[in-house]
């Protein structure tokens, strides 16, 4: 057992004792007014191997040692130095106790931030962004409700992060402007002073021209004769500039609060009651609620997918024979103009690339594999973005804490919690943050169950396939649609089997209680929104965004290296060798067609690029024509269709996965399990349709 110690520390009523209450299982007093608290108490708890030890200290608005709580506090993290202090603010009023945070953020490098009560801030409209507060502060910054036992768990990791020294924390170091050349003439005088070198040498030098009675009693004890320079310059502040500089390094302090609170918290309005209570009546009743859910979900899938590749607009338009007009819209969603940009940006840069007599290979790797790379990376930026903003939207309203709470006893059949609705249904949109958004879920087997799961929810990627290949079937326009609908029923299916085998084994039987407290509704704020799917979207970037580049650069050589070195001619490259190694594995399946094996394969960095394989390899423009020159038979294409939807998950979402939990044997049984999904139920969808003379 490792043990970490923890201090919790802030301004009085911020629920420190509630806080370590809930962590440790004490009853120490609370209560609603300040200063309850007055001696540190000490409780420990257990979680996986550390043994982790709290100590309560009492409530203070500064570490200026004025008072006996104060003097308890401050020496408590001086000279016991715990390995992390919890500063907890009240995300209520978070301007006045941000002052106790920043000011032990000066002293300290070990510190964690706990954003309190974010439970009541959103009852009336206050929104914090802790990414942007973990940002401006240079720490970690979680948000919690200790009453309702909200974050707790995301707290605790942090403080293990860093305990572990797994998270960087530096201490802040605000400019104090003319101040600071003052200190530093103190910094000198006292440098070398036992005692006081104790503690970080700007830090006690502010201290002291403020005027620190406890410092100048360890300095009078030690270096009598910098206390009287020491004053000397106090005095010299205050004729210089004009105010004491207790007052000026204060001002310095609040107005770097103000920005801090500016960027990072929004307001908005609550909705009035009585609307409140009417829509809560039709959006929890156990009939009309799942249904208007399952209404506004679609509609909010609709768009995004709209938005995003046309579909199915661009279906409709067709059908209705407005194929012209259906093109027009085609280029203008957000896959057609990034498409079109690629397209350009790869043309340009290939004319000038062989304009300087670059070798041919080094101009195709350049602009097919590492522009293409790029490109498939910034394909899925807006993915992520609009899918993740949408999302926002409905959880900022409120609308989706209504959704988890009508579904939670539908989900609770499957051993998830209605809560697990919210990050699984922005899988349709994209797996990625599907899963990254699992981590809202109380207990870690929910995240890792709910995170097996969302990658069979097919995606906006896979749907994009699936169009051509049901495009490319030879069948009426409603065997199509059927073919579709019952793809995506199949793998809904999948979702809520899998789910339930997963939380037997992993949960022995256990059901997830929902710890959801219902927000009242708000008017969505843009600005929230926009942190929420800018936040989703960087993460993304920052974690998978070098995984698949990589990835697309090896694909690129898999199809330009054959026996000769560089070849343009994909039937002699390594990846044809591959592709054909691989084809008694799709001949299970009923398609023992290499092409179809090479571009299974390369759908495995991501799935659209199966379409994309096929065009190259046929050498065709149009994907749907690219799949009838393979000549398959409807058995094969339905076979073809379910393998795609099910298989392995792209390479986006396994490097999520993989970062979220960080154990290989978990994301090999991922990549596993799917893969045998999706062979047993080819080979059985091919079987059955051959059978029946498809
Ligand atoms: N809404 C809400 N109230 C909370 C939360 N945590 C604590 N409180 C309330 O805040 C008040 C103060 O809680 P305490 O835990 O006594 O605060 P403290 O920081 O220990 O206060 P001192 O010991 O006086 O410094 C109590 O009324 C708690 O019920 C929370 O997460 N949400
Ligand atoms: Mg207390």
């Amino acid at each position: 057992m490792k043990e970490i110690r923890v201090a919790l520390a802030g301004p009085p009523n911020v629920g420190k004792s509630t806080l370590f209450n809930m962590l440790v299982g004490a009853n120490r007093f609370v209560g609603n007014w300040p200063g309850k608290t007055v001696d540190k108490y000490e409780g420990f708890f257990e979680h996986m191997e550390y043994s982790i030890r709290v100590v309560d200290l009492p409530g203070t608005y500064s570490l200026n040692a004025q008072t006996e709580e104060e003097a308890i506090a401050r020496d408590y993290i001086i000279t016991e130095k715990p390995d992390v202090v919890v500063v907890l603010v009240d995300a209520v009023s978070l301007e006045t106790t941000l002052y106790l945070a920043v000011q032990v953020l000066e002293l300290y490098d070990r510190v964690v931030i706990a954003v309190n009560k974010i439970d009541a801030a959103l009852k009336r409209g206050i929104h914090i962004s802790t990414e942007k507060l973990s940002r401006k502060l240079g720490v970690p910054v979680v948000g919690i409700s200790a009453l309702r036992r909200e974050g707790l768990h995301d707290l605790v990791d942090t403080i293990i992060r860093v305990a572990e020294g797994l998270e960087t924390v530096r201490r802040l170091k605000l400019d104090y402007k003319g101040l600071d050349y003052y200190a530093r003439e103190i910094e000198h005088a006292i440098k070398g002073c036992p005692k006081i070198s104790e503690y970080p040498l700007e830090w006690s030098s502010m201290r002291l021209l403020e005027g620190d009675a406890e410092l100048e009693r360890t300095l009078q004890h030690y270096c009598a004769d910098a206390l009287g320079l020491v004053e000397a310059t106090r005095r010299r502040v205050e004729e210089g500039l004009g105010s004491p500089p207790s007052l000026l390094a204060a001002s310095v302090r609040y107005s770097f609060i103000d920005g801090v609170v500016a960027e990072s918290v929004t307001t908005t309005g609550v909705v009035k009651r009585e609307v409140t209570e009417r829509l809560d009546k039709i959006l929890l009743h156990p009939v009309a609620g799942p249904l208007t859910n399952l209404g506004i979900i679609l509609s909010v899938l609709i768009v995004t997918l709209t938005v995003n590749t046309g579909f199915p607009i661009k279906q409709l338009l067709e059908l209705t024979g407005n194929s012209e007009l259906a093109q027009v819209f085609e280029k203008y969603t957000i896959s057609g103009l990034f498409s079109s940009l690629f397209d350009s940006l790869s043309n340009v840069l290939a004319e000038y690339l062989s304009g300087i007599r670059l070798p041919a290979f080094l101009v195709s790797l350049i602009v097919d594999g590492v522009i293409g790379g790029v490109g498939a990376v910034l394909t899925f930026l807006p993915l992520v973005f609009i899918v993740s903003a949408a999302f926002g939207f409905l959880e900022d309203t409120g609308v989706m804490a209504r959704i988890a709470t009508a579904n939670h006893s539908i989900m609770r059949r499957v051993g998830l919690s209605g809560k697990s609705l919210m990050p699984l249904l922005l899988g349709f949109g994209c797996n990625v943050p599907a899963i990254m958004g699992t981590k809202i879920l109380e207990t870690d087997r929910e995240k890792l169950i709910a995170s097996l799961i969302a990658p069979l929810i097919p995606c906006q990627a896979r749907l994009v396939v699936l169009l051509i290949l049901i495009s490319a079937l030879p069948a009426t326009p409603m065997a199509k649609v059927v073919a579709l609908v019952s793809t995506y029923a199949y793998s809904l299916l999948l979702v809520a089997v899998v789910a339930r085998v997963a939380s037997t084994f992993l949960s022995h039987g256990e059901k997830p209680e929902l710890v959801l407290e219902l927000p009242p509704y708000h008017r969505p704020s843009l600005r929230v929104i926009w942190w929420f799917a800018w936040d989703s979207t960087l993460h993304f970037l920052k974690k998978a965004g070098g995984i698949i580049l990589g990835l697309s650069v090896v694909v690129w050589l898999l199809l330009h290296l054959g026996p000769d070195g560089f070849t343009e001619d994909i039937s002699s490259s390594i990846a044809k060798a591959i592709g054909e190694a691989l084809t008694p594995l799709t001949a299970v399946m009923g398609i023992p067609h290499w092409q179809v094996a090479l571009a299974l394969l390369t759908g495995f960095v991501a799935k659209e690029t199966v379409a994309s394989t096929l065009t190259v390899i046929t050498g065709t423009v149009d994907p749907v024509e690219a799949v009838q020159k393979l000549a398959l038979t409807p058995a094969q294409i339905a076979s073809l269709i379910i393998f795609i939807t099910l298989y392995t998950p792209c390479l986006a979402t396994v490097a999520t996965f993989h970062t979220q939990f960080r154990r290989y044997k978990l994301t090999i049984l991922l990549i596993a399990y799917e893969f045998a999904i999706a062979t047993v139920s080819a080979v059985i969808v091919y079987q059955a349709l051959n059978l029946m003379g498809f």
